[in-house]
């Protein structure tokens, strides 16, 4: 692919309290792609997703996210590059004390969406991206563990974001559900977000191809396409 990565890792090293958590790291994301990383407990999955949404500094290496150098990168451009990010974590983490359609339009408010018609206009858009056209009433307490991540999700495509970052989106659910979500996730990336996703359950890589890398030993290995 000739076009620019969106990410561009090259002779990365992620280190957690000074300790090496993954060293030589070579990874790129295309648009269009739906990336794998899979791993033991512990083998530096999350570090590494911490690291694209600058939670954690690039020890050393050459790092870009989106355009961005990651190891100049100061809190603004931090903010910025969140906003080209959607993330998405197993543990769902909406705010529990208003209903969904205020847990998004509060995302949309917070980067700069001002209008009020145009926010209710993306709030439903998205809503219905992901089935849940009819919940917008619902405090996050009243959903399933499933809706509730779908609606993680619709929060994380508000803002049409290039990449999404998805940590363990299936961790908390039942297999049939977690199916659901990846689907989901799948539509998303044809609709033209790149998508990477960390999983323990090995049988989606057959169920829903993709390009999958193994974190083991310190290493980011590149396995191939599912
Ligand atoms: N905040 C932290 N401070 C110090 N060490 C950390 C911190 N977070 C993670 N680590 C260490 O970094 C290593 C990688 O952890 P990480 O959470 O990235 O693993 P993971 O592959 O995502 O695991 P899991 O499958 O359990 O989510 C582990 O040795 C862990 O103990």
């Amino acid at each position: 692919m000739d076009e620019t990565p969106l990410i561009r890792y090259k002779g990365v090293e992620i280190d957690q309290q000074a300790l090496c958590v993954l060293h030589d790291v070579d990874f790129e994301l295309h648009k269009g792609e739906f990336v794998y990383i899979i791993g033991k407990v512990g083998s530096g999955k999350s570090t590494l997703l911490k690291t694209i949404y600058g939670e954690l500094d690039i020890a050393k290496g050459e790092a870009t996210v989106l355009g961005y150098d990651m190891k100049k990168l100061k809190q603004k451009n931090i903010s910025e590059l969140r906003r080209k990010l959607g993330i998405v974590f197993q543990d769902f983490q909406l705010l529990i004390d208003r209903t969904v359609h205020d847990n998004l339009e509060f995302v949309l408010r917070a980067t700069g969406w001002r209008q009020r018609q145009a926010i209710e206009n993306r709030i439903a858009e998205v809503l219905e991206r992901v089935g849940m056209e009819n919940k917008g009433y619902k405090m996050p307490n009243e959903l399933s563990g499933g809706e509730q991540q779908r609606i993680v999700i619709a929060r994380a495509i508000l803002n049409s974001p290039d990449i999404i970052l998805a940590d363990e989106p299936t961790g908390n659910l039942d297999v049939e559900t977690g199916r659901n979500i990846v689907e989901l996730l799948k539509e998303i990336c044809n609709q033209g977000s790149a998508i990477i996703m960390t999983t323990h359950n090995l049988h989606l890589l057959s169920e829903y191809p993709g390009i999958v890398y193994r974190c083991e030993q310190h290493h980011l290995q590149r396995i191939g396409e599912s």
